[in-house]
């Protein structure tokens, strides 16, 4: 499968009350992984949400990803987000096996993602490309970076960090692959907005 297009990842203030209608509003209008980042402690309510995603993405043929949680991705076979203090990869690979979509944090290193590739990560992320409310302290990453990037490395390329409509197109136009979007998808007023902005992210890698 080709690892291209919107990268939707949910967040639980933000759709607290919402979370389920604004989650198959976006996957209508298309979404290639959909991630389920929740950083609270509450394993019952975590398990219960990220089973209800796992059902949705089946219908939608959309791929699931649990952010930090392997066991969570092992029990409900799909795929994890790894950040750079959340395990090693290999360990992880050998427990979700060869099909699993892994995802590694690069912040704004490449050599972070060619060690990401070498223990068998499905795509690399680097971020934060423009200031975020999501996560306001991640390190800042720019679109030279990508070009490097792009140039030494052979995996699918996310971006992630206050990516909205009217900045990622250059993203796209500097070799990335994955646009990974909270705020600029999901701060919508609408379910119809949601829908809109996913399917105008698609558009973005068409041109
Ligand atoms: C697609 C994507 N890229 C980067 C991150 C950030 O991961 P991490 O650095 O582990 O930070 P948290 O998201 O766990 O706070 C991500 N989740 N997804
Ligand atoms: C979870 C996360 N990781 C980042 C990184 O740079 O590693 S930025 C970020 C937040 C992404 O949300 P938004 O699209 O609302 O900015
Ligand atoms: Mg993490």
């Amino acid at each position: 499968m080709k690892l291209r297009g919107l990268y939707a990842i949910t967040d639980s203030q933000l759709l607290a009350g919402k979370f389920l209608s604004y989650v198959e509003a976006a996957l209508e209008g298309g979404v290639t992984l959909l991630q389920y980042r929740d950083k609270s402690t509450d394993e019952a309510r975590r398990l219960r949400e990220a089973e209800a995603l796992r059902d949705l993405c089946e219908r939608y043929k959309t791929q699931l990803i649990i952010n930090d949680d392997a066991e969570l991705a092992a029990r409900l076979n799909v795929g994890v987000h790894l950040g750079q203090t959340d395990g090693p990869l290999m360990p992880v690979r050998a427990l979700l096996g060869r099909q699993a979509i892994i995802g590694s944090t690069c912040h704004a290193q490449v050599e972070l993602a060619e060690q990401a590739a070498k223990e068998g990560a499905s795509y690399v992320a680097f971020g934060r490309f423009f200031n975020s409310n999501t996560k306001p302290g991640a390190p800042a990453c720019s679109l030279e970076l990508l070009d490097q990037a792009r140039s030494k490395l052979h995996l699918p390329i996310c971006a992630i960090g206050g990516i909205t409509l009217d900045n990622a197109a250059p993203l796209v136009a500097h070799g990335v692959d994955l646009l990974a979007v909270v705020q600029g998808l999901f701060g919508a007023e609408s379910t119809a907005e949601v829908t809109r902005r996913a399917r105008a992210f698609n558009e973005l890698f068409k041109s």
